[in-house]
């Protein structure tokens, strides 16, 4: 049984089969409850690697990852599925948006999923999300016909439609100006804040990292720091 929200035992990953490659070396952490960590490091040093397993997209090839109390290794695919569901959002850099649909439906999209066709409040639920991102006026527009920082804020009211308690963020602010990029900071602090929501964040923008609670820092697969940042 893990004592914190997420809780990280000695995990590794070795990419392929012949030529192995090590990519994270026995990490352990654990995380609280109501975080906001950011992920740094050098380009190729695990950042989302890290993230893709912390968001069981993909396995470990050592160690464990509990998840509000459930190792996530002892659940098949269809378990965890619905545990991703309802324990996680994801903001990656690829959107992974469903073009044939508006913004307003892809926002929906993963609520449909689960819980069958939207209620009057969930359409209005994805209606305020995206106006809280600053998409009020392409709401029914195909995501085809959105800029790239326009839909990476789709992507963002999506991960946040479900409520879920732990936020996972891929370089979510990656290709934006500096005043959008400070603006979904803010929205994401506030969320953090009101709802408790943890935040994990992998960025190489360093202004967005000072503002977090927690800097982790990847080197060769490795934790080179882990710091509270004094406020
Ligand atoms: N699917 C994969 N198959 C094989 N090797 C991979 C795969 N994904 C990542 N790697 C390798 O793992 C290492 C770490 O990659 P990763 O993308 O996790 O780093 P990163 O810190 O997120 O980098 P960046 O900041 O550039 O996004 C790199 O050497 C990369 O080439």
């Amino acid at each position: 049984m893990a004592k914190s929200l997420i809780e990280i035992n000695n995990l590794v990953k070795v990419y392929g089969q012949e030529v192995k490659n090590k990519v994270l070396h026995s990490i352990s952490l654990e995380i609280e409850k109501g975080e906001f960590v950011a992920i740094v490091g050098p380009s190729g040093s695990g950042k989302s690697t890290f993230l893709n397993l912390l968001g069981a997209l993909d396995q470990a090839t050592e160690g464990e990852i509990w998840i509000n109390n459930q190792l996530i290794s002892d659940l098949d695919d269809l378990e965890l599925a619905k545990f991703r569901n309802q324990n996680l959002g994801f903001v990656f850099q690829f959107h992974h948006l469903l073009p044939e649909f508006t913004a307003k439906e892809n926002v929906m999209i993963p609520d449909w999923i689960e819980y069958g066709a939207p209620t009057v409040d969930k359409k209005e639920r994805a209606q305020k999300l995206l106006e809280l991102v600053g998409l009020s006026d392409v709401t029914d527009k195909l995501i085809t016909k959105l800029s790239g920082g326009q839909k990476q804020r789709v992507a963002l009211a999506r991960a946040l439609m479900n409520k879920s308690p732990i936020l996972l963020a891929d370089e979510p602010t990656g290709n934006l100006d500096t005043a959008t990029t400070e603006k979904i900071y803010n929205l994401l602090r506030d969320i953090n804040q009101q709802l408790g929501t943890t935040f994990i964040i992998v960025t190489h923008n360093q202004d967005i990292a000072a503002k977090t609670d927690r800097i982790i820092r990847l080197v060769d697969g490795q934790i080179e720091s882990d710091k509270v940042i004094e406020k």
